[in-house]
């Protein structure tokens, strides 16, 4: 790990613009985080872990630049990232390889995989043999054999699918992976394999890896340093091993003992 931050956040608040009342037209500022700093440095593997509706993907799609800040600065890769412009915009999608949530809804089933694939680099002016080598390799390290090119999604099993989606994060060879929910919408069996390739790429490429779960035991399988989010607040930010010898947050101490923490695969 480097001492070079890639993601900075600095007093940030954030959320939706929701109508008052079922057929109000107007709406109001709902703010779903609150006093966020945050820094991730490269090279580093985070996982952000809360409960469901703490603002984990809000906080994505704030590093994203989905959603603009109410009030706060971010910076991603030294971009501000919801005011580029285009050209910038392209530039900063190149360097970061995002694995939304559920997989069996985040693939366009008209779409072939090799569509699914090639898309995002036709989209960054990528084409021809460099085009093909990045796919071969993205297969490689998701463990996919070239014949799912023909295949569309719903003839792939859910883990197929999540590998799919990790291959096409990694095309464009990016900086920084983001894995929302990389394994709750997997069988067990299937959660160990994803985890475990997960991991192998960390070790090849070793992008700054971050990892958005409500499940602590997977988020310490795929990460070294824990961020606890609680109600759109950082309430506690350690490593696995004093969060859970010494967790400070009462929110952090009952994480844990909810769970009974398994060896890793
Ligand atoms: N587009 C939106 N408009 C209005 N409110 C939203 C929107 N997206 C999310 N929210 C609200 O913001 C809060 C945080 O949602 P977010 O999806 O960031 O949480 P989360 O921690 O990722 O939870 P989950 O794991 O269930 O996705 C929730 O109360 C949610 O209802």
């Amino acid at each position: 790990m480097s001492s070079e931050p890639v993601v900075e956040i600095k007093d940030l608040v954030a959320g939706y613009y929701v109508a008052k009342g079922f057929r109000s037209l107007f709406k109001k500022f709902t703010p779903v985080l609150r006093n966020i700093n945050l820094t991730i440095y490269r090279g580093e593997k985070v996982a952000i872990i809360g409960e469901s509706g703490a603002g984990k993907t809000t906080l994505i799609k704030i590093m994203l630049g989905l959603i603009k800040p109410r009030h706060g600065e971010v910076r991603v890769l030294g971009y501000t990232p919801y005011s580029l412009k285009r050209r910038e915009k392209r530039l900063l999608a190149k360097k970061i390889g995002y694995v939304p949530q559920d997989p069996s809804r985040s693939l366009n089933p008209r779409l072939k995989v090799r569509r699914i694939l090639y898309e995002p680099l036709e989209a960054l002016g990528i084409d021809g043999e460099e085009a093909e080598k990045r796919v071969f390799e993205s297969l490689k390290h998701v463990h996919l054999h070239r014949a799912v090119l023909d295949y569309y999604p719903d003839q792939l099993s859910g883990g197929m699918m999540q590998r799919v989606l990790i291959a096409r994060a990694l095309v464009h060879k990016p900086e920084i992976l983001i894995l929302d929910e990389p394994t709750s919408a997997l069988d067990v069996s299937i959660q160990a394999q994803i985890i475990n390739i997960l991991n192998e790429i960390y070790e090849k490429l070793k992008p700054t890896m971050i990892t958005v779960t409500h499940d602590i035991p997977v988020a310490q399988y795929l990460a070294e340093k824990a961020i606890i989010l609680y109600k759109g607040e950082i309430v506690e930010e350690a490593s696995f091993q004093e969060i859970i010898e010494n967790p400070k947050h009462p929110y952090t101490r009952t994480l844990i003992q909810s769970y009974t923490l398994p060896v890793k695969p």
